[in-house]
Formats: structure tokens, C-alpha cells, sequence
């Protein structure tokens, strides 16, 4: 039962704030560490000082410092892997780096993340519906868990002797074990990799193993003074393999055993949020077990309905009503009214009494710091915008109105119907040349020849030898590109003085290429800041940001661009890098555009229509470009969606209709390419398994994917699906700056070549190379061409 002894959860709070920084001091400081130019102690110092100033801003925002609404949330790297930390979960190949007493150092923990001479890092991938990425725990069943790091502990102290009372956030026991990948045996330390699992296992069979972990760590939280922990459960937002009672019964398990094994004050009260979706099935039976507080995302999710309400006895339930996810100012009216709909559903004055909290729908750490530093946005379209700092005063003015009655927060609630209104009358957000264009595509339009004859034409054209070699576009990013490119930005560089540098560039990146002995050339994309935002920044309808960045994984930031209204392209954006790289080379080169499912999936988009209708716009748009680029002479087009995965729903019910519009956007845009133009698509960061026909449906006569990390686990599934098409699976982890060897590199050629047909297989790294440095990239892609070369000779 709930304990009524619990402190009161205050009226607004948020999940979670984002932590590179506001001007990304952290990546700054942790990179500076990781290059040798800085000591662990001004690391730790800079960290602690960031965390101290965004403490001091969420109290200076409104949030009080003695109630615990302020989260501790910080992370080094990521939220997952502090868990894994945190519970003991170090797979056996990073034994040597715990001391006597099984405790990992911060150096430590970056190995994990990032790998070390011959040991693998954990894998990465992406948390939920986001571009986030996560480490991923690797769970097998001799893992030991034990509360192996007091960090969650320290930074709760560290703010009440600042005299601020937080609450520290931890990712909840269900979610980190569904998030885990399952594993067999390690066999010793070092670089052996582990086992398959025993047929069956899953990690939630752990569940009893590590909840004694978690009622450690709450306990010391308790002696500590922490009256409120959020254990985040987004994880019982998704569909899983498991199936769903089990669960629903983990988690009733798990917090039955936690509100249970010890009880108030002796432990903090316990809030557990289902973020990121709708969870009604789970919220009655997380406050069955007896948490006090459950929160439910009312921005993906719906309301629960009075019958789910009135099964949740005591909890407090804390509403995420403000968009964590996006930039746009929330529709105030609408959203109060949803809170109040809510409110209707439980006992009588429920927002007053403190039954009925509003937060954000997720953490804010998808959106940036604040609009107030955006200064060279276009003010109207900045009057519009809300990030991290404005919905804290969101949520404040929302809790305000919902618990103080008509007429209180009526300021707030004013402007932001005037800036909404604004918006939606802008001549830029619709329209009518646009929309009567993406009407008149037709199923012809999307539609191309067979493959077979396709890839007949293709190899009469191309000439290519078995098993070509290619990389996935990019190049790395020089110190010198990179200033070349702000010099531009900031005007001291012409036009005339930019592109010949960027010629350059180009012209060293073939030569290499050629030197290396690669079969299908690329540009190199040095022009690009990022995949995303260089077409966003030349199609009409996207906006950029100057410090809007988020962080993608560890400290790797992206800034997303505002696709804000309807969307055309007014010249060619492509074609002239493109033309000139191919003008230098005999051997085929690639164009390389970014897809329409990954640029809405890394821009902030509209809020006011369905996403399916603005992939559309952002297709037809790249659809000029293909046909440009294919009458240039550009005989093969690679259109990246890596993001294609990431959007896909967390349940399964809206699955179809997802995948329908994505894969009909990828058609839009490449189905103009003619029958002797070889389409690519590039997809990685995810475990492709669950899209499998929707890669076939793409039609792409060669698609390549990330497959180093997992060893080439997607091929089967490939196959099982019956798919025949080109196919290149990574063979050189670009995410780490480990160059692999020769003899491993054949390896992954040659497992491929086991279950793809040599006349389709593809050999190329994971993923572009602009994150990394030469001084990787060319032996890894040396070893990458003589391994191929091996495998072939062997066929
Ligand atoms: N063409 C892009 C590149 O090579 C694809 C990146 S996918 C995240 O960088
Ligand atoms: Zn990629």
C-alpha cells in the first residue's frame, strides 16, 4: 500500500535536464581529458561546477531547492552506463580495470564507452524513439550484480551541501534489463568476446538477482535525506519480444520489492515515470506495488482513462504535459485542458492536494539550453520556440493555473496563444505550390523497374569487381576543413577562396582513394557541418540554430535544425561537389544525399501536421536532387537513412502506418533514378531486425549497414527475410577509434560472404569516417581493401 507518510512531490518538476552544458563545456572538458591535455581532477571540478550552475538555474527558473523538483541527472557519458556502473554489470573483459574493492574509475568508465587496444566497447544504441544512443548492458546469466559505485549518492549530497534537496534520477530495474543485451559466458579478461546465451535467456530472468542491488542503493539514498528518487521506466512504454504480461509482472515484481523491502523514510519515496509513450496497462500495476508516485508522457500517450485512474489508489500521478522532445511553445490551453480532464478522473481537488503534479513528457535532454541564446534566429520564428529553460517555465505556469483556478498564470497562458497564432498564420508554413505538388505524385512516380534487370543494366555500366569496396561518404573532418568552413560562415573567406579550398579537399580525399585501391569513390563531404543540417540550411522551410545543440552519444552533439514551415528546393545542392569529384577519377563516384526519414528525424519538426506529410515535402525535394545528380552523370546515389529505425513506434499497433510513409518518402525521392542509376541506402546506430521488410520495400539496389560491433548479427535476418539486394555490412567500427586488424577484417568479409551471394555483397566500414582521424582511417581502410582482396581471391 502507499505509504501516506510520503513527503509531497511538488506541484511542477521535470524528468530531467540536459548536461553537455550550454556552450557543450562538458564535451569540451571530457574530450580535452580523453586527449591527455587535462587531469581527472580539473575534470571532476569543471563537471562539479556545471552541475552546481544548473542547479542554481532551475531554482532561479522557479523550481524550489528544498523539495526535491530539482532532478540529479548529470552523466559523464550516459545514463545506462551508469547504471551498468552503478549495479556491478562490467562484462569480464573490463576485469582488469576494477581495483581491489570492484569499483571502476572514471577512466575506467570511458573504457567501456569507448573501447581499449583489442577490448571491444559496450554497443551503442539508441534509446527509444530518439537520437539518443545508450551503452548497452550485456546481461548473461552468471552476471553478479552488486552496488559497485556510490555515485547516485554523491551527487545527492554534493546538492544538499549546496542547500539544494534534489532528486536523483536512475534508470528503474525493468527498463535496464530490457535495455541489456543477453550474453553467454566470458571466458577470462582481454578481448575475448562472450558466448552466445543459453537458448531462452533473456536478462528480465535476472530481475530477482539484481533488485537486492537497487534496495541497497535506495537505502543509502534514505540515510542520506533523499525524500523523492525517480526510477525511470520508459521501457514499459514499448512492445517487446517478451511478451507483454511478463512485462507487467516484472515490474510488479520489481516495485513491490522495492516500496516493500524497506519502507519509509528509511528508503525515498518512490516516483516512476513510463516516458516516451503511452503505458495505461502499466500505471494501475506499478501503483499496486506500492510506488508513490507514478508519471505518464500525455504528449505521446493519452490520457488513461477513469477506470485506470481509479485503480491507482494513493500514487500521485505526475503528468508530462510540456513536449520534452521538441522546441515549439506549448499550446497552454491545450494542454491545461488535458491536465484538467485528468484531473476529473481523480478525487476532487487532486492538483491541490497534491495528487496531480505536471512535468515534463520526457527529460529535457532532446532539446537545447534556451532560446534566450539564439540571437541571430529570426525573432519571429524565435517568439515561437520553446527549449529547456522555457519549458521549465512551462510546466511552472501550467502547475500554477491547474492548482490556483482561472486567471492565475493568465500572462503566460496569453503570449503563448500569441506567439501560436502567429505561427500558424506565417505565409512560409503553407503553402499551396507545395502542397499541390507532393498531391500530384503518383504510385507511378514511386515505382521502379525490377531489380533483376536493374542490377543487370547496372553491372553492364559499372563494371565493378565482386565484392567492391566503398565507403559511406564521409571523410575525416580536419581541423582545416572545419575553419575553413567557419571562416565561410563568418565571411572571412570568399566564396571564391571557400570552394577552392573545398576543391582541394576533395581532390586530396579521391587521390587517397584511388591510393587506397577502393572501388566506388565518394567526395568526402567536407562541406558538410552535418548530414542533416548542411540540406536543411539550403531547402526553404528549415531554420538553424547557433548553440541548439543536444547530445547525440557520450559527447557527441548535434544541433538540429527547425523545420518550421512547408518545405521546396531552390537550387541544386549537391550536384557541383559531386560533379567536380567525379570529373577527377576514372572509377565510378557516389552522390551521397541524406534521406527524408532521417532529416525529419534529426530536425525539430512541426508540430501542426502528421510527419508523414512533411516527409513527403522534404522526398520531393530530394527527388529534384536525384534527377539533377543522375543528369550530371552521376551514375550511383547513396540516400542515408540511418535514421529509419529510430522512429519506428514503440508499440506495435502504430508499427504499418510508420513504416508505410517512411518507405513511401525514400521512394518519392529515389524512384526518379533510371534503370542503369544503382540506388544505395546507408542504415546503422540500431538493430535493423524489426524493419527488415521495410529495407526490401525501400528497393535500393544496394543498401549498406552496421553490422561490426554485433558481428554481422543482421545478415541472418536478412536472409531469413528473403532479401536480395545488395547488401554491405560494416566491417570496420567507425565508433571507435580502435583500428582493427587485417586478419579481423577478413574475418567479417568472410562471415558475410557466408550468408550473402558474393555478386551482392558490399565491403565498407560501419558508418562515415568525419568523426574520425586519418591517422585511423587510412591503415583501416588499407586493412579494409586487402581483406576484401583476400576473400575474393578465396572465391
Ligand atoms: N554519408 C554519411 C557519412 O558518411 C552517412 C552517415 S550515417 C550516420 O557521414
Ligand atoms: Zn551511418
Amino acid at each position: 500500500m502507499t505509504d501516506r507518510t510520503a513527503p509531497q512531490l511538488p506541484a511542477a518538476t521535470i524528468l530531467g535536464y540536459p548536461r553537455i552544458g550550454p556552450l557543450r563545456e562538458l564535451k569540451r572538458v571530457v574530450e580535452a581529458f580523453w586527449a591527455g591535455h587535462s587531469e581527472l581532477d580539473d575534470l571532476e571540478a569543471q563537471a562539479a561546477e556545471q552541475r552546481r550552475s544548473q542547479r542554481t538555474r532551475l531554482v532561479d527558473l522557479g523550481l524550489a531547492p528544498d523539495d526535491a523538483s530539482i532532478p540529479s541527472d548529470f552523466s559523464y557519458y550516459d545514463q545506462v552506463l551508469d547504471a551498468a556502473v552503478t549495479l556491478g554489470a562490467v562484462p569480464p573483459r573490463f576485469a582488469h580495470l576494477l581495483d581491489e574493492d570492484g569499483a571502476l574509475d572514471l577512466p575506467g568508465y570511458f573504457t567501456l564507452a569507448r573501447g581499449e587496444g583489442d577490448v571491444a566497447p559496450l554497443e551503442m544504441t539508441k534509446w527509444f524513439d530518439t537520437n539518443y544512443h545508450y551503452l548497452v548492458p550485456e546481461i548473461g546469466p552468471r552476471t553478479e550484480f552488486r552496488l559497485a559505485d556510490d555515485r547516485v549518492l554523491r551527487l545527492f549530497l554534493e546538492g544538499a551541501t549546496e542547500g539544494v534537496t534534489t532528486r536523483p534520477v536512475v534508470v528503474g530495474p525493468v527498463t535496464f534489463l530490457l535495455l541489456s543485451k543477453a550474453v553467454g559466458e566470458q571466458h577470462g579478461e582481454g578481448a575475448a568476446p562472450a558466448t552466445a546465451p543459453p537458448a531462452g535467456f533473456t536478462p528480465l530472468d535476472r530481475l530477482e538477482d539484481l533488485l537486492p542491488v537497487y534496495v541497497e542503493l535506495l537505502r543509502s539514498l534514505g540515510r542520506a535525506g533523499a525524500p523523492w528518487v525517480q526510477l525511470d521506466e520508459p521501457a514499459l512504454a514499448v512492445d517487446w519480444d517478451v511478451p507483454r504480461e511478463r512485462v507487467l509482472a516484472a515490474a510488479e515484481r520489481a516495485y513491490a520489492v522495492l516500496a516493500t523491502e524497506t519502507t519509509r523514510p528509511e528508503r525515498p519515496a518512490l516516483f516512476v515515470p513510463v516516458p516516451y509513450g503511452s503505458a495505461e496497462d502499466a500505471l494501475p500495476v506499478l501503483a499496486r506495488a506500492g510506488v508513490e508516485a507514478v508519471g505518464l508522457d500525455l504528449v505521446r500517450g493519452a490520457a488513461p482513462s477513469p477506470e485506470v485512474l481509479a485503480q491507482l489508489g494513493d500514487a500521485v500521478v505526475v503528468a508530462g504535459a510540456v513536449d520534452g522532445r521538441n522546441v515549439w511553445r506549448t499550446d497552454l490551453d491545450a494542454a491545461l485542458a488535458r491536465l484538467q480532464e485528468l484531473e476529473a478522473g481523480l478525487p476532487d481537488g487532486a492538483a491541490r492536494d497534491g495528487r496531480l503534479c505536471v512535468t515534463t513528457s520526457t527529460s529535457l535532454q532532446h532539446v537545447p539550453y534556451d532560446v534566450g541564446a539564439e540571437r541571430a534566429l529570426d525573432p519571429q520564428l524565435r517568439s515561437w520556440l520553446a527549449f529547456a529553460d522555457q519549458k521549465v517555465e512551462e510546466v511552472l505556469a501550467l502547475a500554477t493555473a491547474l492548482t490556483g483556478g482561472p486567471g492565475a498564470a493568465s500572462e503566460a497562458f496569453r503570449t503563448a496563444a500569441d506567439r501560436r497564432r502567429s505561427r500558424f498564420e506565417h505565409p512560409g508554413v503553407r503553402r499551396e505550390d507545395v502542397r499541390r505538388r507532393v498531391a500530384a505524385i503518383g504510385e507511378e512516380d514511386v515505382t521502379r523497374a525490377d531489380f533483376a534487370e536493374r542490377a543487370a543494366a547496372q553491372a553492364e555500366v559499372l563494371d565493378l569487381p565482386p565484392l567492391p569496396t566503398t565507403t559511406i561518404g564521409s571523410f575525416p573532418q580536419t581541423s582545416e576543413i572545419r575553419s575553413a568552413r567557419a571562416r565561410h560562415r563568418a565571411g572571412d573567406l570568399s566564396e571564391e577562396e571557400y570552394t577552392a579550398a573545398m576543391r582541394a579537399e576533395i581532390e586530396r580525399v579521391v587521390r587517397l582513394q584511388e591510393e587506397l585501391g577502393l572501388d566506388v569513390l565518394v567526395h568526402g563531404e567536407p562541406e558538410r557541418n552535418d548530414m542533416v543540417q548542411y540540406f536543411a540550411e539550403q531547402l526553404e522551410g528549415f531554420a538553424a540554430t547557433e548553440h541548439g545543440w543536444v547530445q547525440s552519444y557520450g559527447t557527441r552533439c548535434t544541433r538540429p535544425s527547425i523545420l518550421w514551415g512547408d518545405v521546396a528546393r531552390p537550387a541544386p545542392i549537391t550536384v557541383e561537389w559531386t560533379r567536380y569529384a567525379a570529373s577527377l577519377t576514372d572509377k565510378p563516384v557516389k552522390g551521397m544525399l541524406t534521406g527524408p526519414v532521417t532529416i525529419l528525424a534529426w530536425s525539430f519538426v512541426r508540430d501542426d501536421q502528421p510527419p508523414a506529410d512533411t516527409a513527403a515535402q522534404v522526398a520531393l525535394a530530394l527527388r529534384e536532387e536525384v534527377a539533377d545528380l543522375e543528369a550530371a552523370g552521376i551514375g550511383i546515389i547513396q540516400v542515408d537513412e540511418p535514421a529509419l529505425r529510430e522512429l519506428l513506434p514503440l508499440r506495435a499497433e502504430h508499427r504499418p502506418a510508420y513504416l508505410d510513409w517512411s518507405v513511401r518518402a525514400f521512394r518519392i525521392a529515389t524512384a526518379v533514378a533510371g534503370l542503369r542509376t544503382q540506388v544505395h541506402t546507408h542504415l546503422c546506430y540500431s538493430e535493423f531486425g524489426d524493419v527488415i521488410d521495410a529495407i526490401d520495400a525501400l528497393d535500393a539496389d544496394v543498401t549498406s549497414i552496421e553490422a561490426a560491433r554485433s558481428r554481422m548479427e543482421v545478415l541472418p535476418e536478412l536472409h531469413a527475410a528473403g532479401f536480395a539486394r545488395g547488401v554491405g555490412p560494416g566491417v570496420y567500427d567507425i565508433h571507435s577509434p580502435r583500428v582493427p586488424s587485417e586478419d579481423e577484417v577478413a574475418e567479417l568479409v568472410g562471415l558475410a560472404a557466408e550468408s550473402v551471394h558474393p555478386r551482392l555483397l558490399w565491403v565498407n566500414p560501419d558508418c562515415g569516417l568525419k568523426t574520425r582521424r586519418y591517422e585511423e582511417v587510412e591503415p583501416a581502410l588499407r586493412r579494409l581493401v586487402a581483406a576484401a582482396g583476400r576473400v575474393r581471391a578465396r572465391l
